[in-house]
C-alpha cells in the first residue's frame, strides 16, 4: 500500500483518490469474504445471548446482550477486556491517536495516573459538597430561563454544562468568562461531537485517508487547534490565579491535572496536549451523557402526570418550607432515585459498551471457543440488557416502581460488581467513574425543576413529547423535537435535535 502511494502522489489529488478508492475496495471485499467464512463459523459455535454481528477490516464485531455473559465477561474477567478499540473514542480521533485521554488511553501507568487523579479529586463525593455554592446558583439561572420562556432542553444542557465548568477550571476562571463566551463553548463541544463520526476513518487509515479525504483533514486538524485555543488560555488564567490563592483544600480539576505526575513514567507532569483532551472529554463526556438523562427523565415524567404528582408529594413533603432542596435531602427521597434509575435504565445514554478483546480468555468469557488472530471488538448492548425480560417484569414500561422495596429493581448495583442487571455505567475496571457526582447532579436537578414547575404537554399533535429513541454516535437522544409546557405557559423541551447524524 505504502509502494501504492508513492506512484499515486504526483497525480492530482482527485485522480489518486478514484485509483485508491478501486484499489481499496478490491482489498477490502477480498479481506471480508474471509472474515465472513470465519464469522460463519463462529455464528454457529456462539451462544443465544453473544451474537457475532459482522466480520470488518479491523477484525470481527461481537454483539453481547446477555447480562450473565456481560458480568462474567467485563467483571469476572475484566483483565482480558481493558482496552476500547482505537479510535473508538474522541480524543484518538482529535489528536490522531497521540494525546489520550482516560476513555482512549490504553490499559497502563498513563490511565492508572489520570483516572484515579479525577476519581479521588474533583469527582470523589467528599469534594462533591464544595460545589452547593454553584449548583444552587446555576439553578437560579436556569429556573429563571424558564420562567422567561427560554427553550427547556437548551436550558438544562446549559446547566450541566456550566456546573462541569466550574468545577473544571474554577469560580474566579469562570465569573470572567461570561455567559455569551460560555454559550459558544458549549456549542463548540456540540460541534465536535456532530463531526465525530466522519473522523473515524483517518484514525483507521491516517496515510491513506489523507489522500482521499483531505478536507476531513483540515477539519480535524481545524477542531483540534480550536479546542488548544479555547482551553489553553484559561488553563494558563487558572495557573496565575493560583498565586493568590488562599483555600487550597479544594482543587479544580485542572489545577489537579497541573500538579499530577506520572510516578511510572519517570515523574513527568502532563503534556499540553493531554490536558487538552482531557479536558474536553471531563466537559463533553459529563455534559452529553448528564444532560441526556436529565432530558429523558424530565420527557418521561411529562408524559406520564401521575408518577409526576407521586413525586411532587414526596418532594414537597421534604422541601415544603424551603427555596430549594438542598443535597443532603436528596437521600431522605426514595422515590426521586426510583424514578432517575428508571430513566437510566430505560434510556441509558450510552447504547454499548464497547471493548477490545484477543485471545483465549477473552473469546471464552462471552461464549466463544476462540477469536481469530486479529482480535475482535465486544459491543456490550446496555439497552438491551436492561430491557432483558429475566430480572425485570414489563421490561419495556417506565415504572419507577420496581426501585421501591420489594420491587424487581430494589439494591440494584450500579457498579456491577455483584450483579449485572443493569449497566448504565458500564462494567469492570472501565466502567464511569462518575457515578455518584452524575446520580447527584440528576437527583439534585429533578428534584428541584419538580419543586419549581410543573411539567405538562403542550396542547397539539404536533408538540407530543415522543420518547421514541435516536442512536446518535454516542449518545441516546430523543427521536423527535418534543415540547412540554408548564402550566399556562409553553416550554419548548427540546427545540432542536442536538445533533444532526446521518441515519
Ligand atoms: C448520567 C451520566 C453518565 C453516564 C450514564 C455515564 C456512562 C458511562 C459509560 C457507559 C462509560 C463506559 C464504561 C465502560 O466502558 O464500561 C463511561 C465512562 C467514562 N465516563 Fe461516564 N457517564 C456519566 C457521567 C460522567 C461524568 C459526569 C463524567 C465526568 C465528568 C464521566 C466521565 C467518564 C470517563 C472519564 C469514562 C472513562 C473511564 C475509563 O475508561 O476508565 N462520566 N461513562
Amino acid at each position: 500500500m505504502g509502494h501504492l502511494i508513492g506512484v499515486l502522489t504526483p497525480l492530482p489529488d482527485c485522480i489518486a483518490s478514484l485509483c485508491f478508492l478501486l484499489v481499496a475496495v478490491f482489498i477490502l471485499t477480498a479481506h471480508r469474504r474471509r472474515i465472513e467464512h470465519v464469522t460463519g463459523w463462529l455464528r454457529k459455535l456462539a451462544p443465544v445471548t453473544t451474537r457475532v454481528a459482522r466480520g470488518t477490516r479491523r477484525g470481527l464485531s461481537i454483539q453481547v446482550t446477555g447480562r450473565a455473559i456481560a458480568h462474567r465477561a467485563l467483571v469476572e474477567h475484566s483483565a482480558a477486556f481493558l482496552d476500547r478499540p482505537t479510535g473508538a473514542v474522541p480524543s484518538t480521533i482529535l489528536t490522531r491517536d497521540r494525546h489520550h485521554n482516560i476513555l482512549s488511553a490504553p490499559y497502563g501507568p498513563y490511565w492508572r495516573a489520570v483516572r484515579r487523579n479525577v476519581a479521588a479529586g474533583v469527582l470523589h463525593p467528599s469534594r462533591l459538597f464544595r460545589l452547593s455554592d454553584t449548583r444552587a446558583r446555576v439553578l437560579g439561572d436556569l429556573a429563571r430561563d424558564l420562567r422567561s420562556g427560554a427553550p427547556a432542553a437548551e436550558s438544562l444542557y446549559f446547566a450541566v454544562y456550566s456546573v462541569l465548568v466550574e468545577m473544571c477550571f474554577g469560580k474566579d476562571v469562570v465569573s470572567k468568562l461570561g455567559d455569551t463566551r460560555l454559550r459558544a463553548m458549549q456549542k463548540f463541544q456540540r460541534d465536535i461531537l456532530v463531526a465525530l463520526p466522519s473522523f473515524g476513518v483517518l484514525v483507521r487509515y491516517p496515510r491513506m485517508s489523507k489522500l482521499i479525504y483531505p478536507s476531513r483533514w483540515r477539519q480535524l486538524l481545524s477542531l483540534r487547534r480550536q479546542q488548544e485555543e479555547s482551553f489553553l488560555p484559561l488553563v494558563a488564567e487558572v495557573k496565575n490565579n493560583r498565586k493568590d490563592k488562599h483555600d487550597a483544600s479544594f482543587k479544580t480539576y485542572v489545577e489537579s491535572l497541573l500538579d499530577l505526575r506520572i510516578h511510572e513514567d519517570g515523574g513527568r507532569a502532563v503534556a499540553d496536549g493531554e490536558l487538552v483532551s482531557l479536558i474536553s472529554e471531563f466537559l463533553g463526556a459529563g455534559l452529553e451523557s448528564t444532560a441526556a438523562a436529565l432530558q429523558w427523565t424530565m420527557a418521561n415524567l411529562v408524559k406520564r402526570p401521575d408518577l409526576q404528582q407521586k413525586l411532587r408529594i414526596e418532594v414537597d413533603a421534604i422541601g415544603c418550607n424551603q427555596r430549594i432542596i438542598e443535597e443532603a435531602e436528596l437521600s431522605r427521597m426514595p422515590y426521586l432515585k426510583a424514578v432517575v434509575l428508571e430513566s437510566l435504565r430505560r434510556h441509558p445514554p450510552f447504547p454499548f459498551v464497547v471493548r477490545r478483546m484477543e485471545g483465549k480468555e477473552a473469546a471464552e468469557a462471552v461464549g466463544l471457543t476462540s477469536v481469530p488472530g486479529g482480535g475482535a471488538t465486544a459491543n456490550f448492548l446496555v439497552g438491551k440488557i436492561a430491557r432483558d425480560a429475566v430480572p425485570w417484569s414489563d421490561a419495556t414500561e417506565f415504572t419507577p416502581e420496581r426501585f421501591m422495596p420489594g420491587g424487581d429493581g430494589e439494591d440494584t448495583d450500579l457498579t456491577c460488581t455483584r450483579e449485572l442487571r443493569m449497566m448504565p455505567f458500564g462494567a469492570g475496571r472501565r466502567a464511569c467513574l462518575a457515578i455518584v457526582p452524575a446520580m447527584l447532579h440528576l437527583e439534585y436537578f429533578v428534584a428541584n425543576l419538580v419543586k419549581e414547575f410543573e411539567w405538562w404537554e403542550a396542547d397539539g399533535e404536533d408538540n407530543a413529547v415522543n420518547l421514541t429513541e435516536f442512536r446518535g454516535f454516542f449518545i441516546t437522544v430523543m427521536d423527535r423535537p418534543p415540547r412540554a409546557s408548564r402550566r399556562g405557559m409553553t416550554l419548548r423541551m427540546h427545540p432542536s435535535v442536538p445533533f444532526v447524524l446521518r441515519r
